[in-house]
């Protein structure tokens, strides 16, 4: 079942572990950062939110130390990908199938990182324009399906080009009114 907390910042212990500071966050506060949390224990309720959400293209995103032939040390490489902070000029939408992992999200309010556990039929939509970043669980697997409004494509931007970015100045322009 998911959890939210702030991120511990103890950046000396390995990012898979679950850092938690003890301070919980509430989906509440997640949802004023725009931030959505659903748990849809059945595939219908999955793509009836797509529908909802006019969400055309899926795919699946398997990532487990399997696919790097056992080895953690280059799954940890890879992982890091997508731990790098980054935004995406498109909604993301992941949906865990199977597994559990750790979306990171940025509060430009408090300028705190809030880690959000997803479980197994969690799923997640990360608004355009937010700094996030994500890890899998000393588990190291999960099975995401990815959601699309369009083509299914996934473009990370980095610092420091995201904080020019006009997404990006419009997501904190919602922060301000909110
Ligand atoms: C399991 S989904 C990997 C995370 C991701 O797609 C992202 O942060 O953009
Ligand atoms: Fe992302």
């Amino acid at each position: 079942m998911v959890a939210a907390y702030f991120f511990d910042n103890d950046d000396s212990v390995d990012f898979r572990q679950p850092h938690n500071s003890g301070k919980d966050v509430s989906l509440d506060h997640l949802a004023k950062l725009g931030v959505i949390y659903k748990h849809l224990p059945s595939q219908e309720e999955v793509d009836s939110l797509a529908e909802q959400r006019g969400y055309k293209n899926r795919d699946i995103m398997n990532l487990n130390a399997a696919r790097f032939d056992n080895n953690e040390q280059l799954m940890v490489e890879k992982m890091k990908v997508f731990y790098k902070e980054h935004i995406h000029e498109d909604e993301e939408i992941r949906y865990c199938m199977d597994g559990d992992g750790y979306f990171d999200i940025k509060d430009s309010v408090l300028d705190r990182w809030i880690r959000v556990r997803l479980d197994r039929y969690d799923l997640i939509i990360v608004p355009a324009g937010i700094f996030h970043r994500f890890a899998v669980t000393t588990n190291n697997y999960i099975k995401a399906l990815r959601l699309f409004k369009d083509e299914p494509k996934w473009q990370a931007i980095n610092k420091p080009e995201a904080d020019q970015n006009p997404i990006r100045k419009s997501y904190l322009a919602t922060l301000q009114t909110a």
